[in-house]
């Protein structure tokens, strides 16, 4: 099938190059010229596994084109899959723009039927909105063309999205045409022959169900983070207890890994846009404003315990802490709501400064700090603690988990560690004489040789 793409961000262009890789004729469409002249020199503009061989392969074989214009992308097929960003605006709500003027572009330029997929993540309405705005757009060239408005939300995680999309749990679709559904069902054909993954529902229930999903991963999350602050005052252990409440099926092991609070382009503004939708039918939904203010307060941790460690905020100017992991999580670059951010800049206004490592998201970092005088980035994970009063970690890369503690020694200035991930078994740390701070655990004193924090 022909297929057009709007937006190369990580939806879009995972969308494209895994359909193209199926078969599918796919156009993937951005007002962004640097990234498509990018895109078709075979540069990937974000940090994907996967993701550059897909798109250079897909490319090379005449799958997978690019361009800019409007006009061609919607000349180009008949299924347009809208995948443009959905930022939240100034009071949190989604900002729909980028969705309807390409809902616009759409009717503007459209000279058969279409069907328009929503693939982007948009609030219970949104379609019904889109549907209006390709109308009105028709209605201004005076033009009856027909036109379906399919809700198709998308479930990937980064640093995982090809494979995610390639083996999906599920593929919702949100439609009453059968018309859109017969169609849907052959574009995801490839990816639905072992076992069927396709729902169909009611065009709102699937616009819900993608932030219900969110915000149901994201309340597991600041529920283990609420549990793992009681564990630490109450002398008990986090991993122990999460081991002992995920061997429930009922409960299971995902999503109760505590830590700094969850990042990310989407469960921080996904959560807040569902807190606003709430509002808007006058509804109070206090359980998801919960779970973000104990999030909230979750990225402060570290710099709190920093500080307490270290004799109180005022004590902290010009001590430096080596940062391990910048990017929200491992295998992305992307540094959106991480909480490293709210660690940085809260050691920067200390007056602090930061030398950190990551292995992807240095150059994203220093894009949006390389002015900021208390930064520096290392080259390596060891020349990060070179002289450091103390390291904190705040991404759990597979390399921080079984580091060389005696290198670690030799380069830190202190044997202590601020752990934002718990990586590490606290006994080992404290024969080994570090101090160590986890979350949820109670923090660890030395007991033996070494230099002490
Ligand atoms: N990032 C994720 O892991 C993820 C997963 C599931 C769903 N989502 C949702 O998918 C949507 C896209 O997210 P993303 O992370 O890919 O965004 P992104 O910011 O990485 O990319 C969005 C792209 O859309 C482009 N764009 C804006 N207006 C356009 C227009 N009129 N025509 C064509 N392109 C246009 C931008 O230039 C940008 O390249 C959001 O609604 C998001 O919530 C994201
Ligand atoms: O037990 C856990 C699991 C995750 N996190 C944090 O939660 C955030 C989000 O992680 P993850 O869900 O793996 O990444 P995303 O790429 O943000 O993916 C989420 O958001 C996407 C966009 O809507 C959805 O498509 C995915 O299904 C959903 O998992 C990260 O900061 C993680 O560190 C934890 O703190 N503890």
């Amino acid at each position: 099938m022909r297929v057009t793409v709007f937006g190369t961000g990580y939806v879009g262009l995972v969308t494209g190059a895994c359909l193209a890789d199926v078969g599918h004729h796919v156009l993937c469409m951005d007002i962004n010229q640097d990234k498509i002249a990018r895109l078709r020199d075979g540069k990937i503009p974000i940090h994907e596994p996967g993701l550059e061989d897909l798109v250079r392969r897909n490319a090379g074989s005449g799958h997978l084109t690019f361009t800019t214009s409007h006009a061609d992308a919607v000349a180009y097929s008949d299924l347009q899959i809208v995948a443009v960003g959905t930022p939240p605006d100034e009071t949190g709500a989604a900002d729909l723009q980028y969705v309807l003027a390409v809902a616009e572009a759409i009717g503007a330029n459209m000279q058969s039927p279409k069907i328009v997929v929503v693939k982007s993540t948009v609030p219970v309405g949104t379609c019904d909105k889109t549907a209006e705005c390709v109308a009105a757009a028709l209605g201004a060239r005076g033009s009856t063309l027909g036109f379906d408005v399919v809700s198709n939300p998308e479930f990937l995680k980064e640093g995982a999205a090809v494979a995610d999309f390639q083996r999906p749990d599920r593929i919702i679709v949100g439609t009453n045409s059968a018309h859109a559904r017969n169609v849907m069902a052959e574009l995801y054909e490839p990816f639905n022959r072992n076992h069927d993954r396709m729902l169909y529902m009611a065009t709102r229930s699937s616009e819900l169900t993608k932030y219900a999903a969110n915000a149901m991963l994201a309340t597991r999350i600041s529920f283990i983070n609420e549990i793992a602050n009681l564990a630490e005052r109450l002398g008990a252990d986090i991993e122990q207890v999460r081991r002992g409440i995920g061997s429930d099926p009922r409960i299971g092991y995902h999503f109760i890994y505590p830590g700094v609070g969850y990042g990310g382009s989407c469960f921080p503004k996904d959560v807040q846009a569902l807190t606003r939708t709430a509002r808007e039918v006058g509804y109070h939904a206090g359980l998801i404003e919960a779970v973000e203010a104990v999030n909230a307060r979750q990225k402060t941790q570290l710099f709190d315990r920093i500080a307490a460690h270290f004799g109180g905020v005022d004590a902290l100017k010009d001590k430096t802490v080596a940062l391990w992991g910048l990017a929200f999580k491992p295998n992305t670059d992307d540094m959106r709501e991480a909480p490293s951010r709210v660690l940085m800049e809260a050691l920067w206004k200390a007056g602090a400064k930061v030398r950190a490592f990551d292995p992807v998201a240095g150059e994203e970092t220093r894009r949006l700090y390389g002015e900021e005088p208390g930064f520096e980035l290392a080259p390596d994970k060891y020349s990060a603690l070179d002289n450091a009063d103390a390291l904190a970690i705040c991404t759990e890369w597979q390399q921080f988990r079984a580091p060389d503690f005696d290198e670690m020694a030799l380069r830190l200035r202190n044997r202590l560690i601020f752990d934002g991930r718990n990586l590490y078994a606290p006994e080992r740390l404290r024969d080994d004489g570090w101090t160590y701070f986890s979350i949820g655990r109670a923090p660890v004193q030395p007991q033996a040789r070494g230099k002490q924090a």
